[in-house]
């Protein structure tokens, strides 16, 4: 028997007063999964995720979580912001920034510091623990506030174009830096990225989004060896048939039409 997913789109409709931006929209995301979320611009992938994070409701349909319809925001769920400058508070430091997770988490006082500690250096900032958001690189940023989602031990991690601002190599670094944290948490990864590259590299499986309205056009499993390597998985010929036909998806999808 398969286990029961953990997030589950079920017949999801969205409207947006009479623009209905997601259509029907069913597909389940298993325990511990990475799935990568792709699709033409406007086709409705942040509406997704946004609606999975309990911060929008369905006009009909639903999504579960864990069996529970979702129906507001849950503290299992944390939500990872393309832009890190709006999503950190600038006046508290990094340290202060992860402490914020657990405060609003009830940590004791006494237990805050060893999981500050813990948090900073699972995302390879400890030695900047004073350093305010001002004095950070973007990706330093980025993993700051990774490391304050982590503070939620959340069982699943909503990403909306986490990298979208980084350049390349910070880019290919906080990649590898994610796949390194779902390996050690086994938490399950709903990842939004316009970068189909990017959504092979981390996937366990990669959904493509057909517009108006959005809904399923192209499920690929990703059945390559983990851990991942930037060079070589890249240079494979399985990713790149999945590049191919991911490549394939869009250009038709963006033409209006099934590929
Ligand atoms: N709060 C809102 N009110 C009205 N329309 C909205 C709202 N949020 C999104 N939309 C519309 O819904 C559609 C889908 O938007 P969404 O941001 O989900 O797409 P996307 O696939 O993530 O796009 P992109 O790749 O450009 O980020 C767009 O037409 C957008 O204008």
């Amino acid at each position: 028997m398969t286990p029961a997913p953990l997030i589950a789109f079920r017949s999801v409709d969205l409207a947006f007063g009479d623009h209905l931006v997601l259509g029907k929209l069913s597909f389940e995301i298993g325990r511990g999964e990475i799935v990568c979320v792709v699709g033409p611009s406007g086709c409705g992938k942040t509406t997704a995720l946004r609606v999975a994070a309990g911060l929008i409701a369905p006009t009909r349909g639903e999504v579960a979580f864990a069996g529970a319809p979702v129906r507001a925001p849950r503290r299992d769920v944390a939500i990872v912001f393309q832009d890190y400058s709006k999503a950190l508070l600038p006046w508290r430091t990094a340290a202060g920034n992860v402490s914020l997770a657990l405060e609003a988490m009830g940590t004791p006082r006494g237990r805050r510091r060893e999981r500050i500690d813990a948090l900073l250096k699972r995302v390879g900032l400890f030695a900047f623990a004073d350093k305010y958001p001002s004095q950070m690189s973007g990706g330093m940023q980025q993993r700051l506030q990774i490391a304050r989602c982590l503070a939620q031990e959340p069982a699943a991690l909503m990403m909306d174009e986490p990298f979208g601002a980084l350049d390349a190599m910070t880019r290919q670094s906080l990649q590898d830096e994610m796949l390194e944290i779902a390996r050690a948490t086994k938490a399950t990864i709903f990842f939004v990225t316009h970068d189909l590259e990017e959504a092979i590299y981390l996937g366990d499986r990669v959904v493509g989004l057909m517009p108006h309205p959005g809904r399923i056009g192209i499920e690929l499993s990703v059945d390559l060896p983990r851990p991942r390597d930037q060079v070589t998985t890249r240079e494979s010929p399985e990713f790149l048939r999945l590049r191919h036909k991911l490549y394939d998806f869009i250009h038709a999808s963006e033409k209006g039409g099934r590929p």
